[in-house]
């Protein structure tokens, strides 16, 4: 059996704080909530959701400080400890994150409230926890409902909504990685899955110049393309239609970097690297990272090159049971080195 769990309501506009009540009452979510945010999310739209869920809902706050299993289970413990009904996360990738791998064990419901547009987590069902070594996505469920507000999430710096291009261009070489599984390794494919990813990298691709604008429609652009492919993910059941190598690439600097780049800034430079290994179109992925100004190399995400090369080295010990185009053995420091200066990302 294939179990495909999507969420239920999809909330797209503005000023849609208020609008958390009339969701929690439509799906019948119990009296008592918890609101997830971090340090600068709580001042950003956290506290205005918990007071606004305060004049009908028993609603507590708590502030996350990153995704690890530590911050998980502190949740965990809250939830079952003070018989939260549901959860409500209100952040970036990281707070959300910690909601759905929450909620999953307590086996309560949460509502992703995004305030950037910076990474496909918002609607998916899978959870990249940090936990003792790489952080790579554990399976959870879905947000039952995820509510998008343009206003909020324009809050954010610029930057983050370019990060948002680079995790949905990085479907490009995660669906190819997953096409050489398949014939490789037998692994399950799923092509409507798969198509359904590419239809967003595809789109990013078309609409880099209205996203530029970082404008309320750039936003919304961004946001449709996040949350098809969260869906893609769930058609599939794992994370694979959106992370391929370019992903292990990009956990392998969280892991080693001093200060690594936002998720979707090193999976979009990543994606510049693996579409070369691929033999696909590599100048243009970089093309439309340019021209929606996320980083396209070294210099721009902050990063040493020395750590570049180290990383691409070490991606493929990460997720060994997903075979990708670094195959079992990775790169040679010396293929690295090619593909990364051949680029232009060192
Ligand atoms: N589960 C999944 O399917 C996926 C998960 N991910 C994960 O998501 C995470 C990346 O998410 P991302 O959002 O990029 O980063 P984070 O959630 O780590 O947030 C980065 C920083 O941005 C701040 N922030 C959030 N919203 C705003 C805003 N509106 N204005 C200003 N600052 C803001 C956060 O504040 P504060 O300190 O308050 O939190 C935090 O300091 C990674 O952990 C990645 O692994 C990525 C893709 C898919
Ligand atoms: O970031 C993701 C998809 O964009 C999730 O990827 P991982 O499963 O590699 O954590
Ligand atoms: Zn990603």
């Amino acid at each position: 059996m294939h179990l495909m769990q999507l969420p239920r309501e999809v909330l797209l506009g503005e000023d849609l704080v208020g609008e958390v009540i009339n969701v929690a009452k439509r799906l019948g979510l119990g009296s008592k909530a918890l609101v997830l945010y971090g340090p600068k999310t709580k001042e950003i739209a956290g506290k205005d959701v918990e007071r606004s869920l305060a004049q009908e809902y028993d609603v507590e706050g708590v502030t996350v400080k990153g995704a690890t299993m530590e911050e998980v289970n502190r949740v965990l413990n809250k939830t079952r400890d003070a018989g939260v009904d549901w959860l409500i996360a209100v952040g970036g990738g990281s707070i959300i994150d910690v909601a759905k791998l929450a909620s999953f064990k307590a086996g309560v419901p949460f509502i992703s409230f995004p305030t950037t547009a910076s990474h496909d987590g918002i609607a998916s069902a899978n959870a990249s926890i940090k936990d003792l070594g790489a952080k790579t996505s554990v399976k959870a469920v879905p947000p039952i409902a995820v509510i998008a507000d343009v206003k909020v999430i324009k809050t954010a710096p610029y930057r983050y909504l370019a990060a948002g291009v680079g995790d949905m261009i990085s479907n490009l070489t995660a669906v190819r990685d997953w096409q050489l599984a398949h014939r490789i390794k037998g692994e399950y494919y799923s092509e409507y899955a798969a198509s359904l990813s590419l239809m967003s990298a595809k789109m990013v691709i078309k609409n880099a110049d209205i996203i530029r604008l970082g404008n309320e429609e750039s936003v919304r652009k961004v946001v449709k393309g996040l949350i098809s492919c969260g869906v893609a993910m769930s058609i599939a059941g794992s994370s694979r239609p959106a992370s391929g190598a370019e992903h292990l690439f990009s956990h392998a600097l969280d892991m080693i970097a001093p200060k690594p780049a936002l998720h979707g800034e090193q999976v979009g430079v990543g994606t510049i690297i693996m579409s070369y290994l691929h033999g696909l179109k590599w100048e243009r992925v970089r093309e439309t990272l340019k021209r929606v100004g996320a980083p396209t190399n070294a210099y721009e995400l902050g990063i040493d090159p020395d750590v570049i090369i180290e990383a691409l080295t070490i991606a493929h010990t990460i997720r060994p049971e997903r075979y990708t185009i670094l195959g079992k053995d990775g790169l040679t420091r010396e293929a690295a080195e090619k593909a990364a200066k051949i680029t232009g990302v060192i």
